[in-house]
């Protein structure tokens, strides 16, 4: 599946990523084929799709780890074709954060600082810094094997954040993190790259965080990138129910699909309350009407019981074309 580039993302300075024409695995069958894009300096691109649609595979081939089976990748507009991962301005945060089970969590922050050419105090001083901003000053002196899943990402964050490249490679950076956190660590990333001007790569399967913290999303699925374009696009615009479902809560009503805040209760159609689903800031109701289901999304707590009738109004819906229906 080819996707036209977006030529208002792709203008300008050298883009800190592109990929042309790249088919990527790991033996003999394309995890993923045909992937064109461009990320252009301070922009970050999100990679959402589902378990196996080769998320990490991509983050990998551009970290170096993987190599694609043809097609390229650019850093800055150079082809890294054959160029080790240590030699790639990229900061990698995998899931399985590798860090070095020998060194302390500040010692660990302080080397690449120390190899770009600070001197040791003055290492040790800005990896302090980025251990206070990511909340975890108090495990400067411990080892990896003394520290939380959560710990762990943090540390190998900081030790990105520290290395301070042309691109940043997340994959799930989140992941092991309560709400507090994440939004210390999203904050942290959003901050860096407003100062360093780099790149971002984040894969993940919040549809929520990606829509939140990308200028680009790249839904995967297919064996292919299935739809590029800013997160009020994917949302609004999706081109299949499955881009649909991996950007955000839908439901399929009547040929169409329809977001939860296209719809609300009140109005002229007429519906019977399925279910009732309190999420906090806002209730969502499953309508059970003669022409399908529809989840509709409604401010503040349960207001009624499943069984009840209610009146409602749809104000937005993208039809699907009977091809992919
Ligand atoms: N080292 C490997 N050798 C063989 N196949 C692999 C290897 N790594 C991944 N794969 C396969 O490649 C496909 C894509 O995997 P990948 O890890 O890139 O997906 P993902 O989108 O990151 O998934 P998840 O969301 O579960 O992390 C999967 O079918 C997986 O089984």
């Amino acid at each position: 599946m080819r996707v036209p580039e977006r030529p208002d993302l792709a203008t300008g300075p050298a883009p800190a990523l592109a990929c042309r024409d790249l088919v990527l695995g790991h033996g003999s069958a394309p995890v993923l084929s045909g992937l064109n894009l461009t990320l252009p300096p301070g922009r970050t691109l999100a990679l959402l799709g589902p378990s196996g649609s080769g998320k990490t595979t991509l983050l990998h081939a551009i970290a170096g780890f993987v190599t694609p089976m043809s097609g390229s990748v650019l850093l800055g507009g150079r082809d890294v074709h054959g160029v080790p991962p240590e030699r790639r301005a990229v900061g990698v945060v995998f899931q399985s954060c590798a860090l070095w089970p020998h060194l302390t969590v500040l010692d660990t922050v302080a080397y690449p600082l120390r190899r770009a050419g600070a001197s040791g105090g003055v290492a040790r001083d800005q990896a302090a810094e980025l251990l206070s901003r990511l909340k975890i000053s108090s495990l400067a002196a411990r080892k990896p094997a003394e520290l939380s899943g959560g710990e762990q990402q943090r540390v190998a964050l900081a030790r990105a954040l520290a290395r301070r490249p042309d691109v940043f490679l997340f994959d799930e950076p989140t992941a092991h993190l309560d709400a507090h956190l994440r939004t210390v660590v999203l904050d942290e990333i959003a901050r860096q790259r407003g100062e360093g001007g780099a790149a971002a790569v984040y894969a993940t399967h919040d549809a929520t965080e990606a829509l939140a913290i990308a200028d680009l999303v790249a839904v995967l699925h297919g064996g292919g990138l299935a739809q590029l374009g800013t997160p009020e696009e994917v949302y609004a615009a999706p081109v299949d129910e499955q881009v649909a479902r991996l950007t955000g809560p839908v439901s399929v009503f009547d040929g169409a699909l329809v977001r939860p805040d296209w719809a609300c209760l009140g109005g002229p159609l007429t519906a019977t309350v399925a279910e009732v689903r309190f999420r906090g800031p806002h209730t969502d109701y499953l309508l059970s009407t003669p022409r399908g289901c529809v989840l509709v999304r409604s401010a503040g707590p349960p207001e009624h019981e499943p069984g009840a009738s209610v009146g409602w109004t749809l104000s937005r819906r993208v039809t699907l074309s009977p091809e992919v229906r």
